[in-house]
């Protein structure tokens, strides 16, 4: 069995519809799982923004083109008058209760629930799309097994037992689609796996059922060696390991979303990042296999901040880094990259939300300077000890570029670099010219 899942680009439009249909009836057993049209999260993401704001007038504008634009696109997908009827009711019951929620009050319940909606057209129009080619099709609901519990990670074994039942039930049928990102929590409400979290939706399907490969189908011929809105005659890499692309998702290769590697990773199902607009090109496989010998990828994470605690305190203590630590798990904030001194340490976040918390309270060990709009650069391969020279490679390729902060060494698998965000696309320039 294997999981298939198309992201927003691939079902953006009818014809990327059938496109998807055809790469699902290869006649494998498959779990497709699909994100919303692509500009559909964006707009849900708009609508509540202005229901926030009671803004009904910029809500309804939102709404009504989105509306119209599904009925377009219903149009131009089925030839089967009755289909298209189903389609259009299904399109207009999620609209209306979109509408529904156009009141004054509203809250995070309400938004998750307006954001939930696009994959719930996609999924049932591409499902029959499928049943008028006479496909043998099934919807199955995302939302009642995909779970998360009370610390809002993945429930997994409530998410296996689920599935299971509904591999069950419909055991003949070749093609069970279901929805990427959406999920409910442990109040049973409806919630999300956060923005791009459908690629994550496919790896803990994929885990969960112990597929044979989970398929990621995006518009893009595979994992490419740096970051193609950036840098031209960037190349596709044919195998990575588990290690480099978590690194790689992690820190900005917005191909793969952080967190869908480790679901695949510890239940060793093989990942392929393949492309709909090019379905034969062999794109990237990512799997156990370690690559040996050789600087991979780079990647570029965006609206990193860097924290700097000068103190006198640090000299011979022990202990200091902890207190450090402590505060900012106090306010459940992500560290990146650290780096220290003997007087200092330097550590970089991108959640900002309790930045001037965080500074006051580091204040009591010292100076603390802020620096924002920063751009963490990572570059990953098969960085171990032994292999020499690395290191100076990226070096001589970044030497006109002002670095703020150097991370080695805390895996095998990743050299990263700070850097100031107008310096980001002369980096990953000047990286790709060097290095690949
Ligand atoms: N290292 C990389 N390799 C391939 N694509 C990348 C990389 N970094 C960024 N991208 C961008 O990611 C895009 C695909 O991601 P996304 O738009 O989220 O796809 P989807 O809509 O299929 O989920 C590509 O079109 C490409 O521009
Ligand atoms: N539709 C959601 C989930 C998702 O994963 O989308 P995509 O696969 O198009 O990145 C979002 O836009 O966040």
């Amino acid at each position: 069995m294997k999981v298939m899942k198309f992201g927003g680009t691939s079902v953006g439009s009818a014809d990327r519809m059938k496109e998807v249909a055809s790469l699902v009836s290869d006649g494998d057993n498959n779990i497709v799982v699909l994100s919303a049209m692509s500009g559909t999260t964006n707009n849900l993401v708009e609508i509540s923004n202005y229901l926030y704001k009671k803004n009904h007038d910029g809500a309804n504008r939102i709404i009504n083109q989105l509306e119209k634009k599904y009925y377009e696109e219903i149009d131009l997908l089925y030839k089967n008058s009755k289909i298209k009827e189903e389609a259009t009711e299904v399109v207009k019951s999620r609209f209306d209760f979109i509408k529904s929620l156009v009141k004054d009050e509203f809250s995070e319940v309400e938004e998750k629930e307006i954001l939930a909606q696009g994959e719930l057209m996609s999924t049932a129009m591409v499902n029959l799309y499928l049943i008028e080619q006479g496909k043998d099709s099934v919807l199955i609901p995302a939302l009642e097994f995909m779970k998360t519990n009370s610390d809002g990670e993945p429930d997994i074994s409530y998410i296996k037992e689920n599935i299971k039942k509904y591999l069950d039930i419909h055991k003949d049928s070749k093609i069970l689609i279901t929805q990427g990102y959406i999920c409910r929590n442990v109040n049973d409400e409806i919630d999300n796996l956060q923005r791009g979290g459908s690629d994550y939706t496919a790896s803990l399907i994929g885990a969960a059922v112990n597929a044979d490969e989970i398929q990621i189908w995006t518009d893009i011929d595979g994992m490419h060696n740096n970051d193609p809105r950036y840098v031209e005659n960037t190349k596709s890499i044919a195998e990575l390991s588990f290690d480099e692309a978590a690194e790689l998702a992690y820190f900005g290769a917005k191909i793969l979303h952080p967190t869908s590697v480790l679901p695949a990773k510890v239940a060793n199902v093989p990942v392929r990042v393949l492309n709909t607009m090019e379905p034969k090109a062999p794109g990237t496989t990512i799997s156990g296999k370690d690559s040996k010998n050789r600087i991979t990828a780079v990647a570029a994470k965006d609206g990193i901040t860097a924290i700097r605690i000068h103190s006198g305190r640090m000299l011979m203590a022990y202990g200091f880094l902890r207190k450090v630590f402590e505060i900012f798990e106090n306010h459940k904030t992500p560290i990146d990259m650290i780096t220290t001194s003997e007087v200092g340490v330097s550590v970089t976040i991108d959640k900002l939300k309790h930045l001037d918390e965080i500074v006051d309270e580091l204040k009591t060990f010292g100076s603390v300077e802020v620096d924002s709009d920063l751009v963490i650069i990572c570059i990953v391969g098969d960085l171990v000890r032994e292999n020499k020279g690395y290191a100076n490679r990226i070096f001589d390729a970044l030497k006109d570029i002002p670095l703020r902060m150097i991370s080695y060494g805390g895996s095998d698998h990743n050299i990263s670099v700070l850097v100031s965000s107008e310096n980001k696309k002369e980096a990953l320039r000047a990286l790709s010219a060097k290095l690949f």
